[in-house]
């Protein structure tokens, strides 16, 4: 497949590697600086755009790519509150769009546990339920795309919790999300329920970004030929077998 990385920063790099090893040609490579360059491609030169790039790019990036024509990846987070006009554009093109807060398949599957874990909970309002989110000090947006899908995934199970916040202590009807910046962290997530007597705990711990770089580019082989709004949920419970080697 001829793949254009729309943003070629710390994932655009983990993207390339892997893409490559898997036999895809990159067909562009586009930072801030070389971004004219989208527009000497022709339509028919790409089969899909892998964008991660930043909260402010987000929405220009893949609002020009389904403009082309493109389907696209995109796993930036940060913008999600154009979500809604991004899905009219792709309903208006008839186009393709993928997103996920987090492509690693260990985090999808703690997301599945995470909503398990909160419907265990819900007879048990004595515990507190609390999110943690640790990443490395160049991460622009607070709490993480991850956490939020977390919060999403814990409200949708326990009814009295109707908004995550980010500011302490959080009131009965929310859910805490601290975030920490330190070192080079790639991305740790933890949800806690504390009662007065003990503790519940579950973290998943990235050891690097080769997880959400293999599922990104997992995504952008399943895509192509595909029309509409899909997520790591249709990509995983799809027939069609995963190469994810
Ligand atoms: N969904 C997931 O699984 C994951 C999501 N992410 C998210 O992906 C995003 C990128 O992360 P990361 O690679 O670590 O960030 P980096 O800062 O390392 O890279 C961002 C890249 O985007 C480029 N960029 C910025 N603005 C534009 C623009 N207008 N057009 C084209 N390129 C642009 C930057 O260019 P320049 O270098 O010139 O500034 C840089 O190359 C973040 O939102 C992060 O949260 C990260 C990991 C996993
Ligand atoms: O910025 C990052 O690095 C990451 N961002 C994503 C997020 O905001 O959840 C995914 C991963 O945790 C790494």
């Amino acid at each position: 497949m001829n793949i254009v990385l729309l943003g070629y920063g710390k994932m655009g790099k983990a993207i390339e590697q892997i893409a490559q090893e898997r036999g895809h040609h990159i067909a562009g490579r586009i930072d801030i600086s070389n971004r004219a360059d989208l527009d000497h491609l022709a339509d028919d030169a790409v089969d899909v755009v892998i964008e991660f790039s930043s909260p402010e790019a987000a929405v220009d990036n893949i609002r020009y790519s389904l403009e082309r024509g493109w389907p696209v990846v995109s796993g930036t987070t940060g913008w999600l509150n154009h979500r809604a006009d991004i899905e009219a554009l792709c309903h208006e093109k008839n186009g393709a769009f993928f997103y996920a807060s987090n492509y690693s398949i260990g985090v999808n599957l703690f997301f599945q546990l995470n909503k398990v874990l909160a419907s265990f909970m819900r007879k048990y309002p004595s515990y507190r339920v609390s999110m943690t989110e640790i990443h490395h000090t160049e991460k622009k947006d607070a709490p993480s795309g991850t956490a939020i899908t977390l919060a999403e995934g814990i409200m949708e199970h326990l009814p009295q919790k109707t908004r995550w916040v980010t500011d302490t202590p959080a009131t009965d009807n929310e859910v805490a999300i601290e975030s920490l910046r330190e070192g080079t962290v790639p991305g740790t997530h933890t949800v806690r329920y504390d009662s007065d007597v003990d503790r519940i705990e579950i973290t998943h711990t990235a050891h690097s970004r080769q997880g959400f770089a293999l599922g990104a580019v997992i995504a952008a082989e399943w895509l192509p030929g595909r029309q509409g709004l899909f997520g790591m949920n249709d990509l995983l419970s799809s027939n069609e077998p995963v190469n994810n080697e």
